[in-house]
């Protein structure tokens, strides 16, 4: 099966990541996505809820959609998510699959920083989706990445997990912008500010 992997924090997963996945979908007949939370992010200051939480979130937004799966893999390998690693555990799970990895406009720029990207581009293809805010300049990126990198046009939303963190904070609406289990979860769990 052609798989799409989506990675990230998810903290908390929100309606950008579900579009983007759903785009790369659609535009290169993925069968799944399985969205993948990560451990401890690469590059990133310390997740705000616990990676447990980030993947109950994760998996009470999916819960009943069709196509869709949470990935638990990274959680189980612990330490620092760096994606050499944990493609490589996949392909060897999984010699079945192929794989591909959904990234917003923001990390496909930032590729070329990635943990052993060049290993880790000669295997896996990437699908590149938009993001308001971020150029998605496939030129820019050094010439053995160019084809390694699809693309998948969405419909752009500007949501990003810091702004409903902070929506959260203010006690502004966030309706819409996340499921509405993951909104629960998140009120139940008194996350980000709420109170439970
Ligand atoms: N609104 C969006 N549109 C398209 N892609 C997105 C969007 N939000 C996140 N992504 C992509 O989803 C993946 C995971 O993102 P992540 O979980 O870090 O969310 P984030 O909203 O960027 O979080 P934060 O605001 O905490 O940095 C990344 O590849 C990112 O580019
Ligand atoms: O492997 C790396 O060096 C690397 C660097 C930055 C991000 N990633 C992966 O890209 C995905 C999105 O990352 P983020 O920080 O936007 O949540 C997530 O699965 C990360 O593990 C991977």
């Amino acid at each position: 099966m052609k798989i799409g992997i989506m990675g990230g924090t998810f903290d908390p997963i929100h309606m950008g990541h579900l579009l983007a996945a759903e785009a790369a979908m659609d535009s290169h007949e993925l069968d799944e996505i399985w969205f993948m939370p990560s451990h401890v992010p690469p590059h990133k200051r310390e997740a705000g809820a616990s990676g447990q939480q980030r993947l109950e979130m994760t998996e009470a937004a999916v819960k009943e959609v069709q196509h869709y799966e949470v990935l638990g893999i990274e959680m189980e390998l612990g330490g620092v998510s760096y994606t050499i690693d944990t493609m490589k555990e996949l392909w060897r799970r999984y010699p079945q699959h192929e794989f591909y990895f959904i990234v917003g406009a923001d990390m496909v720029n930032y590729l070329p920083k990635w943990e052993q990207i060049e290993e880790l581009a000669e295997r896996l293809t990437f699908i590149g989706v938009g993001r308001p805010g971020f150029q998605l300049h496939l030129d820019d990126l050094p010439e053995a990445l160019q084809d390694r990198v699809l693309l998948a046009e969405m419909p752009l939303v500007d949501i990003s997990s810091t702004a409903v963190r902070r929506r959260f904070a203010k006690g502004h609406s966030v309706r819409f912008m996340i499921p509405d289990a993951v909104h629960q979860y998140i009120v139940r769990s008194g996350l980000y500010g709420t109170k439970p």
